[in-house]
């Protein structure tokens, strides 16, 4: 079985969120399993700095199904793990910056790329082209319009149905797909061009990253105006809870960390703290860490977390942020931190090293999400036995159950109202816990808790197989 993978990030080669995370660490572990698998992404220039070695294949693809021509140059790395093919599709006149979302006009470069990566398709002949999120949606589209005979099944992941990719109406214009797809709205939403549309309605099957939020979609709650077409897909909607990658992400090996520890001996993880709050400046006390690393957007819950910020910080605790993104929230943990210098550290900027200490030295994580497809923050964190304090939504509510001190079960402590105040209180069956002796249980239980790829790469081989044997699906909006 032979898939083709494509994203616009891949861990480490390019990342600004989790879905690096999942298309740089799940390869690897379909690999084991027996899968052939290549990955398809852009060129972007931060991949130079970050690829170990990159050779020009001497390939060239052009974007026959657009109305003007764009030639991609096919570069090719590998990921070191599994050694599998990454390859790169390099246009600098489009691919024009720095960020990975930062392109002068991403509508033109997401069209063109996915495009590109049709045509790579012809080339490579793998038998499912493995779609992740908007900027590959249009991928399926034109497979099933432009293919022929032999085409490939497909199959778009959705990691996050707050990011559609609308664009005007002249974007469709660009490309030679017929003028009816717009008039039966296939790839519309209203007068818009809607990218993930595209890939839900021509996609022979659809995943997202969760069994809850595979659920929750299907709601107008969630479903962010997708949920009639989300459920109309019947079981041709799946969840596949997402894993992280065990061997990078061991507390037992981890380099990048003060001290290496184990469930049989925490010693290393008091260490990891106290060289946390020394490298951040903040006392070095017995005062619970909370660590919350996330982009800095609605979706976190931070309008609840700064509705409860006073009421937290009134408590016996110290909160450690990082992230990046909107500037209220960035504005609103840097005058935290003026507020509460003691008690506040906030890091306002992207560092993968950092995450990682704050993952290991930290006694809580805080995960107060609106919404949720999956989340990776708190099984990093429970890896490093980092007690998960969460909203119970989407993915946080398949992985992180609240502690029952009767019966000694439960990794982590949560809430289902979005609210500050079930936040708040939350908050306070962890520091009540903390300063119990069943803390070390539910430490414990954490990090038993198993979040590694092993399970979910089987879960998506069972999936491949099934796209392979069914009927191809008709398009449908
Ligand atoms: N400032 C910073 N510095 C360093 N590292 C930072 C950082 N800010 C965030 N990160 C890292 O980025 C990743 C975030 O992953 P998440 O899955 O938690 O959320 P995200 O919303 O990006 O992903 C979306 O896709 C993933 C993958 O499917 C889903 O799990 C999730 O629910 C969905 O919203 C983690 O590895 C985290 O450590």
């Amino acid at each position: 079985m032979k898939i083709l993978m494509v994203s616009y990030e891949v861990y480490p080669l390019a990342k600004v969120g989790g879905l690096a995370d999942v298309v740089g660490s799940l390869p690897e572990y379909l690999v084991k399993q027996g899968v052939e698998v290549q990955i398809a992404m852009p060129y972007h220039q931060i991949v130079e700095k970050n690829a170990n070695h990159i050779e020009k294949t001497g390939l060239t693809v052009n974007t026959s199904e657009l109305k003007s021509n764009y030639t991609f140059e096919v570069y090719k790395t590998t990921l070191n793990k599994g050694n599998i093919p990454v390859f790169l599709l390099k246009n600098d006149e489009l691919i024009d910056s720095d960020d990975v979302y930062g392109g002068s006009d991403l509508g033109v470069q997401a069209l063109a790329f996915s495009d590109a990566v049709f045509q790579l398709s012809k080339i490579l002949k793998p038998d499912i082209v493995h779609c992740n999120d908007w900027q590959t949606g249009l991928i399926p589209a034109f497979i099933k319009t432009f293919f022929g005979d032999a085409i490939p099944k497909t199959l778009i992941t959705i990691h996050n149905l707050g990011y559609q990719g609308t664009f005007d109406k002249y974007y469709f214009e660009l490309t030679k797909l017929p003028g009816y797809y717009w008039e039966r709205g296939y790839l519309s939403t209203g007068d818009m061009l809607n990218f993930l549309k595209a890939g839900i309605v021509f996609s022979d099957f659809v995943s997202t990253v969760s069994p809850t939020y595979a659920e929750e979609i299907k709601t107008e709650e969630y479903g962010m105006g997708l949920n009639d077409l989300l459920s109309k897909l019947g079981d041709r909607l799946v969840g596949i809870i997402n894993g992280i990658d065990y061997t990078e992400y061991n507390p037992e090996t981890d380099k990048r960390i003060a001290a290496t520890f184990s469930i049989d001996d925490l010693s290393g993880k008091k260490s990891c703290k106290l060289a946390l709050q020394k490298e951040l400046g903040l006392p070095e006390t017995d005062a619970p860490v909370v660590g919350l690393i996330s982009r800095l957007v609605d979706q976190k819950g931070l309008d609840i977390l700064a509705e409860a910020a006073e009421d937290l910080l009134a408590k016996d605790l110290q909160l450690v942020i990082l992230g990046t993104g909107e500037e209220r929230y960035e504005n609103l943990f840097r005058s935290l931190e003026e507020k509460f210098p003691q008690k506040v550290s906030a890091n306002i900027c992207f560092d993968v090293n950092l995450a990682q200490k704050i993952y290991a030295g930290s006694d809580m994580f805080l995960m107060p999400s609106k919404y949720e497809p999956c989340g990776l923050g708190q099984m990093f964190a429970m890896r490093y036995g980092t007690v998960p304090v969460v909203r119970f939504t989407g993915g946080l509510k398949d992985t992180v159950k609240e502690f029952d001190f009767n019966t000694a079960t439960g990794n982590g402590f949560g809430f289902f109202d979005y609210d500050s105040l079930e936040l708040t209180r939350a908050v306070e069956r962890a520091l009540d816990t903390y300063h119990s002796s069943d803390w070390i249980t539910v430490v414990k239980n954490a990090m038993k808790t198993d979040c590694s790829w092993e399970n979910s790469a089987g879960e998506y081989i069972k999936l491949y197989k099934r796209i392979i044997q069914s009927e191809r699906r008709p398009v449908d909006a």
